[in-house]
């Protein structure tokens, strides 16, 4: 039951299909965003409008045409970083240039690097969720950790971004710009929801092991992982909130009764491939199931307020949601997962694990740790 390729939309059918590759290797910082998926992708360069309050997305859709395309923060009171491009260019294949090769590993000699909090501090904050959920009142939380890295010369992010596009086999790749300068750069494989000619798609990830480089102990890891009832059961609180979520902005909705396996370049996911159909708009559904479990937990406000008190850090748009929507309402976004805020000579990723009675703090630093892999890679 192992796909390679998760759920999402086609670009536009009357769209102009360029070389995904040269496409690619347009992106520059400052000028406009890439997005791309299983399926194909965007570049968006300009802003005929920039808005920081998602709610007027779609009355500015009305009055320009075209498409929004951008970031929405983890916290949704903090602003929007979404804007209507002045230019769009569409592929309908994934970008993947030929890149240095995926075995290559990460090269942090140039970089300083610090984590945030320390390790030790890490697995405290774990153990200080899993006391909260022995007392009740908390089933679920996904706690957060981040990796400074600074050195001398300024990072190359389009090289960063060809260089994560190479070794994302599937999933979504992405270079947002951001309000400071910065660009939110990453390879997310999970899609909060997609929404085309009234088809839903949302794909749950939730639950994960580290990949292994001899194939037989690979195969092993994910059965292992497909098997494992503390990971079903983490998988399930999701599955059961972005239904509940869904279900209740959909004419239908159907939702697996088992999940399946996919893998990214560093692990395996327990995934779920919910369908439905609605008239509601992509990024109204978006909001309606953003924050899942996935990135927050279960009960949605004593999560939140864990991870408020827990973690030493405001998320910014990490675990919040990138994409894009058309004037009819159509669009795709995905979760911002294994990604990172990069500007100038400095970059900070971030990476979080799904906590739940019968997590061990050692277990879900290394799970962070494997996580950030993905970025630290392109580096
Ligand atoms: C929070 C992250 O990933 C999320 C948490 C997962 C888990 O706990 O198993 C799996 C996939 C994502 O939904 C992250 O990559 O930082």
């Amino acid at each position: 039951m192992t796909s390679e390729a998760t759920a999402g939309v086609l670009p536009a059918p009357d769209a102009a299909v360029a070389d995904p590759a040269a496409l690619l290797a347009a992106w520059r910082p400052g000028e406009g965003t890439w997005f791309s998926g299983p399926h194909g992708g965007l570049l968006a360069r300009g802003a005929a409008r920039r808005l920081d309050d998602p709610d007027d997305a779609g009355r500015v859709l009305g009055e320009t045409g075209g498409i929004v395309v951008g970031a929405l923060p983890y916290d949704p009171a903090e602003p929007a970083a979404l804007v209507v491009p002045e230019e769009i260019t569409w592929t309908s294949a994934p970008a993947r240039p030929v890149g240095r090769g995926v075995d290559d590993g990460s090269d942090l000699a140039h970089w300083h690097a610090r984590p945030v909090p320390d390790p030790a501090r890490y697995e405290a904050m774990v153990a200080e969720a899993l006391e909260r959920m022995r007392s009740g009142g908390l089933e679920k939380v996904v706690l957060s950790r981040a990796l400074d890295l600074v050195r001398d010369t300024e990072v190359d992010r389009p090289a960063m971004l060809r260089e994560l596009a190479a070794r994302t086999l599937a999933g979504y790749v992405f270079a947002v710009d951001l309000p400071a300068g910065s660009s939110l750069v990453g390879a997310s494989p999970e899609l909060l929801v997609s929404r085309r000619d009234g088809e839903v798609v949302a794909n749950p990830l939730a639950g994960s092991a580290a990949r292994r480089s001899d194939p037989d102990d690979d195969e092993a890891a994910g059965a292992a992982l497909l098997a494992s009832a503390k990971d079903r059961h983490e998988h399930a609180l999701v599955v059961q909130e972005v239904a509940a979520a869904l279900g209740a902005e959909c004419d239908t909705l159907d939702v697996p009764a088992e999940p399946s396996l996919i893998r990214t370049d560093a692990l395996w996911h327990l995934s779920t491939t919910i369908r439905g159909r609605s008239s509601v708009s992509s990024l109204d559904l978006a909001r309606a199931l953003h924050p899942t479990p996935a990135v927050g937990g279960v009960p949605r406000e004593a999560a939140r307020r864990a991870i408020r008190e827990l973690e030493p850090y405001s998320r910014g748009f990490y675990t919040g949601m990138v994409g894009w929507m058309d004037a009819s309402g159509d669009g795709e976004w995905v979760v911002a997962l294994r990604c990172g805020e990069v500007g100038g000579c400095s970059a900070r990723l971030y990476a979080g694990a799904g906590i739940v009675p019968g997590s061990v703090p050692s277990a879900e630093l290394a799970e962070t740790t494997t996580k950030l892999e993905t970025m630290l890679a392109a580096l």
